[in-house]
């Protein structure tokens, strides 16, 4: 057994995100220290707007968010066009890139390229280029290192478009993998391999509402939770991963939550 993730617990996702921004900002600077660029791996549906609340609020003396450093791609992506309603790229737009007061910075994102809409397994070797571009200064490098994945939690224990009991979880080779048939509409995807997402150099999920407390009870108790996309994530990545999660989450959970704080 390796080292277990870390499990931070708040009474509600408003009292969650100033220690999410700690989170964010501690792995941002770490990493604008190491290569003076912050490379960030973004999840939908819940997520962006928890974030938003973390991140788009004035400095607490705590650091400042440096948006010119980031570099924000996505950890999963429907194929469908950029302004369309399932977008991620349109709900991170939405909820955070049209809100950044001035004087942040702006980041540069690495959305799909809608070229290949009707063909996913190009734009996931297109999207993988662009993770190339970006990470690989040289050959040598075999996966790319984000600064900071932030993920969610589906219900079933997905994360990222890693869905249980998909072969895709056997992929050891491609950065990026193409979905047809994704059981969470809409059905064409793509979405980071399992080992790049465990790769994380930090790894945050984020998960909130009581309609999390059944999943986050078999990933944190069980052994067959601890085989789900979710699961596999904290086994691989130990205590490079931490949950950020509200008290409803995790009603019922033996785990042991640090409670209030980082
Ligand atoms: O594009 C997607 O479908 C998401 O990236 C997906 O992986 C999401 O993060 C989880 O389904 C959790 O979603 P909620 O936070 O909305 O429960």
């Amino acid at each position: 057994m390796g080292k277990p993730p870390n499990l931070y617990a708040f009474p509600s996702a408003d009292e969650l995100a100033p220690s999410l921004r700690t989170f964010v900002l501690d792995a941002q600077n770490a990493a604008i220290e190491r290569h003076n660029v912050f490379r960030v791996g973004v999840s939908g549906g819940s997520l962006p707007q928890v974030l938003a609340k973390a991140l788009l609020v004035e400095s607490n003396g705590d650091g400042k968010v440096q948006f010119d450093k980031w570099h924000i791609f996505f950890a999963d992506e429907r194929a469908v066009p950029l302004d369309h309603q399932d977008s991620n790229y349109r709900l991170v737009k939405k909820e955070i890139l049209d809100k950044i007061p001035k004087g942040m910075g702006t980041p540069t994102v690495h959305p799909i390229d809608v070229k290949y809409l009707d063909d996913v397994q190009e734009m996931a070797d297109q999207y993988e280029k662009t993770l190339v571009g970006a990470f690989a200064a040289r050959d040598s490098v075999k996966l790319p290192l984000f600064d900071l994945l932030l993920l969610g939690c589906g219900p079933d224990g997905h994360t990222c478009s890693l869905f249980p009991g998909s072969p895709l979880l056997r992929e050891v080779d491609a950065w990026v993998l193409p979905i047809s048939d994704s059981p969470k509409p809409p059905p064409k995807r793509i979405t980071l391999s399992l080992p790049v997402a465990y790769h994380g150099i930090r790894i945050g999920f984020v998960a909130t509402g009581a309609g999390k407390k059944d999943i986050m009870k078999q990933i944190f108790d069980t052994e067959e939770g601890a085989e789900l996309p979710c699961g596999l994530v904290n086994t691989k990545g130990e205590d490079r991963v931490s949950w950020f999660v509200d008290y409803p989450a995790i009603e019922g959970v033996a785990f042991p939550a640090r409670r209030g704080s980082l």
